[in-house]
C-alpha cells in the first residue's frame, strides 16, 4: 500500500497566532509561558489538521519559533560565544542570533549590543533562514532535545509522528565560517557526527520509527568534498544499531547531477525526491536506488498554490509504482508546505471561479491522501475527487481570465530599442547631475519608513470600508508630508515618500495589474515573524492604471530635494507573487515588465527624475545550477528590468535595490541591469562582496548598506565611518552612496531617526575628507 506523507507543515497558524505571540514577546507584553503555550496549541492543531485528512506520515519538529536552521544551529551548540557570555536563557538566546539584541545597562544586568546571525534566502524561495556559522575550534554537543520533545508531545496526542531534521552535509555546507575565523565548515563533518548518533538514538528510544532527514544541498553543483561527506555521514547514521529508518529529502530541483551519491545512502531507508519541480529525475533516481529503498514522490507542489492534475501526479506515482512496488513508494508533498498559506477556507472574497483552481497546506493534506488511496485501492475509490479535479483543471485552462490577446500583441511587438537607454552611462550621469545637483557621498533611503501600527490599522479600517477613500487619501499624505520634514530635518538627499500606502512591495502592485488576484489571509512566513501574502499572478498582466504616479507627484510638491519614485521591478513582482504554472515565467516576467514601463515613463512625466525599480529577487530566481537554465535566466532576467527602465531620458537617474548580497557568481547579471546607481546590502557580508566590484570595475554609481535594517539595533557614528572607510578600498568617492541596507518598515522611529542622523553625518564627515 501506498503511504501519504507531509514534508513539513506552515507553522505561523491560521490567522498567524504564532507572530502575533511572538512578537508580543518581544515587546515585552506576554510572558514566555504564554509564547511556548501558543507554540504548543499551534502544534497540536497542525497535526490534528494531517491526521484528519488521513496523512499517514506526519512531520513534527517542522515547528520553529523563529527558523528551523536556528534551531539546529542551538541545538549543536554551534552558537558563537558573543550570545552566549550574557546567560541569557535558550529561548532569548535563539532570538538574539536571529535578529540581534540591543539592551540598556541595569543595576542587575550588564549592557547587551549583538547583531544577528547572517539571514539568507533558502534555495530559490521567499523563505530565509539564519546561516550558522562556525568556529576555527569549533566542538558540537546536544543541547538542546526539541525533535525529542515534539515528538513525545504529539505522541500525547495519540499522533506519531516522523520527525523532521536538517542533514549533517546540510547544515555545514549552508554554513560558513564566523568573521575571522577561516574553518572550512563540511571539515567539521566527524565532529559533528556524534551529536547526530546521540540524536537519532534518542529519537528511536522515545519511539520514533522514521525520521525525515532533509539533505536539500543534493539539488546544488557540488563541490568532491561535499559529495564524499555524504558517504562518510551517511554510513555511519545508515548503520546504527537503534536509529529510527531514515529517509533522506531533497527538495527544489533534481538530483541527477549528484547520482552518484546515491549508493552512499543506499543503506539508509528511503529516499524522497522532487517531482513537481523535476518530474523527469523519476527514471534516473529509480534506476539508481538500492534494491529495498522506499521512494517518497513529492507530486504536491509545496511552492505553489495550484490544485494538484491528479491525473499527471498519479501518472507518475504509478509509475513509480510500477517499478518498484506500491510498498515502496510512498505519496508526498514536493517539499515542506511552510511555502504556502495555512488554508483556503480563510479567503471569502476570492472570485469561486479562480478559487476553485487553488489548493492551500490543509487542502494539500488531502491532495496527498487521496492521490495515494487512488493508486493504492484504484481510482474508483475517489473517483468524485477525481472528476472534480480534472473539472477544475479543465476550467482553469480555458478560462477568459487566462488569456488576453491584447497583452501578447503587445509582447509581440517589442523592439531591440525598448531595452536600451538612449545614451551611455557617462553621458546620463553628466546630464543627471545637471538635473540633480547632488554632492559628494550622496544620502538616500530605499523607500519605505516604518509601518507604524497607525498606518496599518487605517489601511484595515480602509480595507474594512470603515473609513473613505478620501479619508485613507488624506492620512496617507499627513504621513508622507511627516516623512519628508523627517528627512529635510536628518539632512538626506534624495528623498522617498517613505511607501504609507504600500501593504508590501509586491502585493501592492498586484492588486493594481490585471491579471493577478489577492487574498486576504493566504499569509507565508518570510523570516523570523515576518509574513508576506503573495498575490497570485492567474492570467497575462497588464496596466489599467497608473499606480504610484499621483503620490510620488503630491512628495515632490512638497520638498525642493530630488523625490526619489519606487517600483518594484517586474522579477521581484514575479518571484514574489504565486506565478501561472502554465507559462514560463519569462513571459510572467516580460508582461510586468511592460507594465512597469508605463508606470516608469508617466514617472518622468510628471516629475520625478529619480526613480528605483526594486530587484532585491532577482538573486533567488537565479537557477540553482548552473547551465542552459541559468544562462536564459541571465538574458530574461535583465531584459525585463531594461525594457521596464529603458523608456526615459538621460537626464532621470534610474536606481535599483538588491537586499540579497551573493553576487559573486551573478556580477553580470548586475552590471548589465544598466542601472545608473545600484543599492545593495552589504552590512553583513564580508569585504569579499566588494571586493567582486573592485575586480570588475564597475563603472556606475553604488550605495553598499552601510547599516543592517533587520535589527533592532542603533548603529553608531563611528560604526558606519568605519563601513564607509572600508567600502572606500573598494570603491572610488565619486561613485559612492550611502544608504541603509534595505527599506525602513520593519524598524520603529526611536530606532530609524538615531541610525538615519548617525549615516548622514558619517556621509558629511567623508564629505569634507575628500573636499
Ligand atoms: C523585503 N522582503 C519582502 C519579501 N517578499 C515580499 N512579498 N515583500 C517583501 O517586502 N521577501 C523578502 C523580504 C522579506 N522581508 C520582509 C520584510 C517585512 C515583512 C513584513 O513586515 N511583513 C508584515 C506584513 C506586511 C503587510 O502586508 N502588511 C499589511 C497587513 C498588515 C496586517 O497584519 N494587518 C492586520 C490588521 C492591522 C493591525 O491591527 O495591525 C491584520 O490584517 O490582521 C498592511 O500593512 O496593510 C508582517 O507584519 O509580517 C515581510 C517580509
Ligand atoms: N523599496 C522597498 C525595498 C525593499 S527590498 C523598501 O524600502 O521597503
Ligand atoms: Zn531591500
Amino acid at each position: 500500500m501506498v503511504q501519504s506523507s507531509v514534508l513539513g507543515f506552515p507553522r505561523m497558524g491560521a490567522n498567524r497566532e504564532l507572530k502575533k505571540a511572538t512578537e508580543a514577546y518581544w515587546a515585552g507584553k506576554a510572558t514566555v509561558e504564554s509564547l511556548l503555550e501558543t507554540g504548543k496549541t499551534l502544534r497540536a492543531a497542525h497535526w490534528k489538521i494531517q491526521k484528519d485528512a488521513g496523512v499517514d506520515l506526519i512531520p513534527s519538529n517542522d515547528f520553529s519559533f523563529y527558523d528551523q536552521v536556528l534551531d539546529h544551529i542551538l541545538m549543536f551548540n554551534a552558537i558563537p560565544e558573543r550570545y552566549t557570555k550574557y546567560n541569557l536563557p535558550p529561548l532569548d538566546v535563539l532570538f538574539a542570533m536571529g535578529r540581534g539584541l540591543q539592551k540598556k545597562e541595569t543595576e542587575s544586568s550588564p549592557a547587551i549590543d549583538v547583531t544577528s546571525l547572517e539571514m539568507v534566502k533558502w534555495f530559490d524561495s521567499n523563505y530565509h533562514y539564519v546561516r550558522p556559522t562556525f568556529q576555527d575550534n569549533q566542538e558540537f554537543k546536544l543541547n538542546s532535545t526539541k525533535p525529542i520533545d515534539e515528538f513525545k508531545e504529539a505522541k500525547e496526542l495519540g499522533i506519531t509522528t516522523r520527525p523532521v531534521i536538517l542533514g549533517p552535509v546540510s547544515f555545514l555546507q549552508l554554513g560558513k565560517a564566523d568573521r575571522g575565523q577561516s574553518v572550512t565548515p563540511i571539515d567539521l563533518l566527524e565532529k559533528l557526527l556524534p551529536v547526530y548518533e546521540e540524536l537519532l538514538t534518542k529519537l528511536a528510544e522515545a519511539g520514533a520509527e522514521s525520521v525525515q532527514i532533509d539533505e536539500p544541498v543534493l539539488v546544488l553543483d557540488l563541490p568532491e568534498a561535499t559529495k564524499k561527506a555524504f558517504e562518510t555521514a551517511y554510513s555511519k547514521l545508515g548503520k546504527l544499531s537503534s536509529a529510527p529508518k531514515l529517509v533522506l529529502a531533497t527538495y527544489f530541483g533534481d538530483i541527477v547531477h549528484n547520482i552518484d551519491v546515491i549508493p552512499s545512502i543506499s543503506h539508509l531507508y528511503g529516499l524522497h525526491i522532487d517531482l513537481v519541480r523535476a518530474p523527469e529525475q523519476l527514471s534516473d533516481v529509480l534506476k539508481a536506488i538500492g534494491d529495498k529503498q522506499v521512494l517518497s514522490v513529492g507530486v504536491v507542489d509545496g511552492r505553489n498554490i495550484w490544485k494538484t492534475n491528479f491525473s499527471k501526479a498519479i501518472g507518475l506515482v504509478e509509475s513509480a509504482v510500477h517499478t518498484i512496488g506500491a510498498e515502496r513508494v510512498i505519496v508526498a508533498t514536493s517539499s515542506s508546505l511552510l511555502h504556502t498559506p495555512h488554508t483556503l477556507e480563510s479567503e471569502k472574497n476570492l472570485d469561486p471561479e479562480v478559487a476553485d483552481w487553488f489548493s492551500f497546506a490543509t487542502e494539500k493534506c488531502k491532495e496527498v491522501v487521496i492521490i495515494a488511496k487512488a493508486v493504492s485501492d484504484g481510482a474508483e475509490t475517489v473517483a468524485e475527487e477525481i472528476k472534480s479535479n480534472a473539472a477544475s483543471v479543465t476550467a482553469r485552462a480555458t478560462s477568459k481570465r487566462t488569456n488576453d490577446a491584447a497583452v501578447k500583441d503587445r509582447q509581440a511587438k517589442i523592439t531591440e530599442e525598448m531595452y536600451n537607454r538612449k545614451s551611455p552611462f557617462p553621458d546620463r550621469i553628466a546630464a543627471q547631475s545637471k538635473t540633480l545637483n547632488l554632492p559628494k557621498f550622496p544620502t538616500t533611503t530605499i523607500g519605505s519608513f516604518p509601518q507604524t501600527s497607525e498606518i496599518r490599522v487605517q489601511r484595515n479600517k480602509f480595507t474594512k470600508k470603515q473609513i473613505t477613500a478620501e479619508e485613507y487619501e488624506k492620512f496617507i499624505e499627513k504621513e508622507i508630508d511627516d516623512v519628508i520634514a523627517i528627512q529635510e530635518e536628518i539632512g538626506l538627499d534624495v528623498l522617498v515618500h517613505g511607501e504609507p500606502e504600500r501593504n508590501d512591495m509586491v502585493q501592492y502592485f498586484g492588486e493594481r495589474l490585471h491579471g493577478y488576484v489577492f487574498t486576504t489571509n493566504a499569509w507565508v512566513q518570510s523570516y523570523g515573524s515576518r509574513c508576506v501574502r503573495p498575490p497570485i499572478i492567474v492570467g497575462d498582466i497588464s496596466r489599467p492604471a497608473a499606480m504610484t504616479v499621483k503620490g510620488s507627484k503630491y512628495a515632490q510638491s512638497k520638498t525642493k530635494k530630488p523625490m526619489k519614485g519606487m517600483l518594484t521591478g517586474p522579477v521581484t513582482c514575479l518571484r514574489w507573487s504565486f506565478p501561472r504554472d502554465d507559462v514560463h515565467q519569462s513571459v510572467q516576467a516580460e508582461q510586468l515588465a511592460l507594465a512597469l514601463r508605463d508606470e516608469v515613463i508617466d514617472l518622468e512625466k510628471a516629475g520625478i527624475y529619480v526613480i528605483q525599480v526594486d530587484e532585491p529577487a532577482i538573486r533567488e530566481g537565479f537557477p540553482l545550477r548552473k547551465g542552459k537554465e541559468r544562462d536564459d535566466y541571465l538574458t530574461w532576467a535583465v531584459n525585463s528590468f531594461k525594457l521596464a527602465t529603458a523608456g526615459v531620458e538621460n537626464g532621470t537617474q534610474i536606481h535599483s535595490h538588491f537586499c540579497y548580497s551573493d553576487f559573486q557568481d551573478m556580477f553580470s547579471l548586475i552590471s548589465n541591469l544598466d542601472a545608473d546607481v545600484l543599492s545593495i546590502e552589504n552590512s553583513k557580508s564580508d569585504a569579499k562582496l566588494l571586493n567582486v566590484f573592485k575586480k570588475e570595475e564597475y563603472p556606475r554609481h553604488i550605495g553598499p548598506g552601510v547599516y543592517d535594517i533587520h535589527s533592532p539595533r542603533i548603529p553608531s557614528y563611528d560604526e558606519i565611518k568605519n563601513r564607509i572607510e572600508e567600502m572606500l578600498q573598494y570603491l572610488k568617492p565619486e561613485q559612492l552612496w550611502i544608504d541603509p541596507d534595505c527599506g525602513l518598515k520593519t524598524r520603529q522611529w526611536t530606532e530609524t531617526k538615531p541610525s538615519l542622523t548617525n549615516m548622514v553625518n558619517a556621509a558629511k564627515h567623508f564629505r569634507e575628507k575628500y573636499a
